[in-house]
């Protein structure tokens, strides 16, 4: 029997499954897996990571089962199964996938929760928000909770959260690369050497972060204390408000929330 067979090895699935074996949460022996594109074959078995031949064989040998495909597709892969996950428990990580959502379609015994990662989870500092409202057992739970707090930090939240805190989250690295990508394309505009200028870019963003996570200072004292005054930073941040950085961000996560909406 394993812990977990995930269904879905694509961006995501594959880096929370690497990060608890980076971790030591799991062994990869105690790792199933299954995605329809061979090539994620490779992937799982370079990983020692055992290649489930179907979902039928998935479902059958694992603890928990984990939905890492698309929302688009999640009823259409679970469908042929649902008397199969009578009895089981499912991890599912589908973006508008939540508790009520599975309720509609999946037997009443099937037990289940939402969560919300990021792919930060890979180098074990994820953001990953669970759904308070599960039917998961209370071990199984706290399995859930340990699996993912050992790839980052987690915080459980109420239904109504699930969505618009998770795009920050779970959106949010997309964004944070683009503002990486963007400084270091002004310091490469002033001369400094590419790979350089990402390092800069991507240590400085996690230094401040992690200064604000430490201090827990509001982040405008901590931005006036590089503001030295007539200085160079100062110069910097009446540009970004030229540029409505602020607004554009604050856009951004609305776009993201309302992403349904525009399509
Ligand atoms: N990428 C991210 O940063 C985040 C993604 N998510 C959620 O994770 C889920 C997966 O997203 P990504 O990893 O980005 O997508 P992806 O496209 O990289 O991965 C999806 C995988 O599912 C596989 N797949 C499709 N149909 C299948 C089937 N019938 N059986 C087995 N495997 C099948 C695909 O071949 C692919 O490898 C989505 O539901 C998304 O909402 C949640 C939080 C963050
Ligand atoms: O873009 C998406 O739909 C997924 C969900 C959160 C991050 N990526």
């Amino acid at each position: 029997m394993k812990k977990i067979g995930f269904i879905g090895f694509g961006n995501m699935a594959s880096a929370i499954a690497l990060g608890i074996i980076d971790a030591k949460f799991l062994n990869a022996n105690e790792i199933i897996a299954y995605d329809i594109d061979e090539n994620k074959a490779e992937k799982m078995r370079s990983y020692h990571i055992d290649v489930a031949h179907d979902i039928d064989e998935l479902i059958a040998c694992s603890e928990f089962i984990f939905v890492g495909v698309k929302p688009q597709v999640v009823e259409s892969v679970l469908d042929p199964y649902i008397q199969k996950l009578e009895n089981k428990a499912i991890i599912s990580i589908a973006l508008g996938y939540d508790f009520d959502r599975y309720q509609t379609f999946l037997d009443d015994s099937t037990r289940h929760i939402f969560v919300m990662p990021n792919t930060p989870v890979r180098v074990l500092q994820g953001m990953s928000l669970i759904e308070e409202k599960h039917s998961l057992k209370d071990q199984e739970f706290e399995f859930v909770k340990n699996m993912f707090s050992a790839i980052g930090q987690v915080e459980v939240v109420s239904s109504h959260l699930m969505s618009t805190a998770g795009t920050l989250s779970g959106c949010g690295p997309a964004f944070v690369y683009m503002i990486i990508e963007a400084l270091a394309d002004g310091a490469v505009k002033e001369g400094v050497p590419r790979e350089m200028a990402y390092t800069l870019a991507s240590q400085t963003l996690m230094g401040a972060a992690k200064m604000q996570l430490e201090t827990h200072l509001h982040p405008g004292v901590l931005k006036d204390q590089v503001c030295s005054p007539g200085g160079s930073t100062i110069c910097g941040v009446e540009a970004l408000e030229d540029g409505k950085l602020r607004a554009t961000l604050i856009s951004a996560i609305s776009a993201a929330v309302h992403y349904q909406e525009k399509k």
